[in-house]
């Protein structure tokens, strides 16, 4: 049986102001003592939206695994059917104009930390993962995911841009005719199609064996050099990362010129309202 050492486990808040700040941790980690892997879940309810509280406890999570020496990184969720919701469209609509600098910087610091994180990565997609949540999926190195779900960056769906360091994680996994396409398109693919046009690399029947998959792959650097291994990754992965790292103003002051477009924002509230009616039927 896996022991495992949960560095951070604290239950979650019930409180129900959107803006509420807590102390409470929104992911846990836990490094399974044979292997020296760290298993990080996201677990913030329904779906795990990415707010400023989530955001925040990735960016935590991911610094405390790089900061304990573990072996490698899986990625998941707490959710049966739901890897992440992507972004929450809580925090862009009609929004509070500090919190939304920080959560945009938020968002800046997650993928800049995952995308070019130390340690090898794997996401264990147990559920959908549109937008933000394919994000993170293709920030990781390799990806196991279950059947019947979609994932992929619909943005252009909802009539929004995806910036150009979500599309540098999406190209660094798909051959780029098809990465254009898909970003054109907003297309969502089921687990199927993502297999086959290779967004994942393996499907897995089960959660514990996506994680048995992820672990094997992180396994497989077991006789790497470490320092030559994660040099190598920073280096194949330093454009993007210092694209980001240089242009990290100026990417923000673009979103909030865009988020705040009246036609966006009325784009924003008719897509909650749809998904809302939908929640009711
Ligand atoms: C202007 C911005 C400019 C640039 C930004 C560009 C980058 C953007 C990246 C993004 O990530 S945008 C977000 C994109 N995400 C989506 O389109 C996903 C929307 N959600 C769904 O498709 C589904 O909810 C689901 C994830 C497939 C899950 O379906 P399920 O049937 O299980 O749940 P349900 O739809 O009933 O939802 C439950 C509950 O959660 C609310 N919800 C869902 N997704 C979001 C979200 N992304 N943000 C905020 N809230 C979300 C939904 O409304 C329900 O709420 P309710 O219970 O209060 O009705």
């Amino acid at each position: 049986m896996m022991r495992s050492k949960v560095l951070s486990l604290v239950p979650r808040a019930t409180g129900v102001c959107r803006h509420m700040s807590t102390a409470t941790k929104l992911t846990t980690v836990a490094v399974d003592d044979k292997t020296g892997i760290a298993t990080l879940t996201m677990n913030r309810p329904p779906v795990n939206g990415l707010n400023l509280d989530l955001l925040r406890d990735l960016n935590q999570s991911i610094g405390e695994v790089e900061g304990n020496k573990s072996r490698g990184l899986i990625l998941t969720s707490s959710n049966p059917t739901i890897f992440s919701a992507g972004l929450d469209i809580l925090e862009m609509y009609k929004p509070d104009k500090d919190r939304i600098r920080e959560f945009w910087t938020a968002l800046q610091d997650v993928w800049l930390a995952l995308y070019g994180s130390s340690v090898p990565t794997a996401a264990a997609i147990n559920g959908h993962s549109p937008a933000g949540g394919c994000l993170l999926a293709t920030s990781c190195e390799y990806r196991v995911m279950l059947p019947k779900f979609t994932i992929g960056l619909n943005e252009t769906k909802l009539g929004i841009v995806a910036p150009k360091w979500f599309m540098s994680s999406f190209l660094s996994v798909l051959p780029r005719r098809e990465a254009e396409r898909a970003l054109n398109q907003g297309r969502m693919f089921t687990t199927e199609e993502a297999l086959s046009i290779g967004l994942i690399d393996e499907v897995a029947i089960s959660k514990e064996q996506a994680l048995d998959k992820c672990a094997q792959f992180i396994g497989t650097f077991a006789k790497v050099n470490p320092l030559a291994r994660s040099l190598t990754k920073q280096q194949l992965r330093a454009v993007e990362l210092q694209q980001l790292e240089n242009e990290r103003a100026q990417d923000l002051e673009r979103f909030l010129f865009f988020v705040n477009q009246p036609s966006v924002q009325k784009g924003l509230g008719i897509y909650l309202e749809s998904l809302k009616k939908k929640a009711k039927n």
